[in-house]
């Protein structure tokens, strides 16, 4: 569905300096320099697939979401979505997609959200039946029916953010390009907006591209992930790939009946330790889980186990770590 071979891009930025003698000279003579942004970027995505597209910031995430959205002409490369060349073909492949921008607004700020709708409609010519029905679909499971009919800019981040992903798919779009959705969001937005998106891939097997900062939304949502760095794409392959090169430490915390002397467990290092309870952790390539609790309930009676593994959070760190990126 989505091809993208050998994307680069360069932007050129007017160097600036202080002072007024600098201003003055650089009315006549700036100078510039050049930003990579992207370099080399290939990958693939199939129908009905969540991809997460992540990489610290000015990696060139949003850059790519703008080639791949028509806004943006890459200097290098190719890129073909559902046969169409997003900057060469924009009017017809736009009725194809949908975007939000978690940072930027599609609906007119000054009117009722219901208006920007139907504005859209028009723009995207949509079909009053099928309107009808994505509308209805959407209110509901967007929970939109109270905030229709207010302005966009009375409406709070989060409401919002529910009126743009609805706006973005009123057409019925294919591909969902997401950039950022749950920025700003509380706890209850967040979840809601993971939910609603997870529905629409697995009930209208929409192709979703997210990119965020927020690992949540990726470990809630994608199966696979494509991490770039400083324009480069660095790894692209599933999180449990992921989690197996990364993942392999564990936390282990134990409850136990009161015990004086400090524990001496092979293969696991001691976080903290009090008598009755003690934090340790595993790396799984070294040692066995069952072991280290076996070699526990030798030494103290226990009375809770729990056993977590590492947050996905932590593994992007040492993926960041690895390719020099923090
Ligand atoms: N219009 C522009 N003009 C000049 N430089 C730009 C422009 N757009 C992006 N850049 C530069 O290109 C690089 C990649 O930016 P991009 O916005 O794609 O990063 P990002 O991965 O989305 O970052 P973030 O996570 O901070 O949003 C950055 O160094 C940025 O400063």
């Amino acid at each position: 569905m989505i091809h993208v071979n050998g994307l680069g891009k360069s932007f050129k930025v007017a160097q600036r300096t202080t002072g007024l003698k600098n201003a003055v000279k650089a009315l006549f003579h700036r100078e510039y320099t050049q930003i990579e942004a992207l370099r080399d970027i290939s990958f693939q995505i199939e129908p009905g697939e969540i991809v997460g597209y992540i990489g610290p910031n000015g990696a060139g995430k949003s850059t790519t979401i703008k080639i791949m959205s028509g806004i943006l002409v890459p200097d290098q490369g190719s890129c073909s979505i559902m046969g169409y060349t997003p900057w060469l073909e924009r009017v017809p492949y736009v009725k194809h997609i949908g975007v939000v921008f978690g940072q930027r607004s599609q609906l007119w700020w000054d009117v009722p959200v219901m208006d920007s709708f139907e504005l859209l409609k028009d723009i995207y010519n949509v079909p009053h039946t099928e309107y009808r029905s994505n509308l209805s679909l959407l209110i509901e499971t967007l929970d939109l029916s109270g905030i229709i009919h207010t302005p966009v800019r009375q409406l709070s981040l989060g409401q919002r953010m529910r009126c743009e992903i609805a706006a973005s798919l009123l057409h019925s779009p294919r591909i969902l390009f997401l950039d950022e959705p749950t920025i700003g969001l509380d706890a209850v937005s967040k979840i809601a907006v993971r939910k609603f998106i997870q529905t629409i891939n697995k009930e209208k097997n929409v192709t979703i591209v997210l990119t965020t900062h927020d690992m949540n939304d990726i470990e809630a949502l994608a199966q696979r992930i494509i991490l770039i760095g400083k324009g480069s794409l660095l790894y692209d392959g599933s999180i449990h790939t992921l989690r197996s090169r990364f993942g392999t430490r564990k936390t282990i915390t134990v409850d136990y009946r009161p015990h004086a002397a400090t524990l001496e467990i092979p293969g696991a290092s001691l976080i903290s330790w009090s008598p009755e309870r003690a934090v340790l952790q595993v790396d799984t390539q070294h040692a066995q889980i069952s072991d280290v609790i076996a070699c526990l309930s030798n030494q103290v009676e226990l009375l809770d186990v729990t056993v977590d593994a590492q947050p996905i959070e932590d593994m992007i760190v040492e993926l960041y770590k690895e390719y020099q990126l923090s």
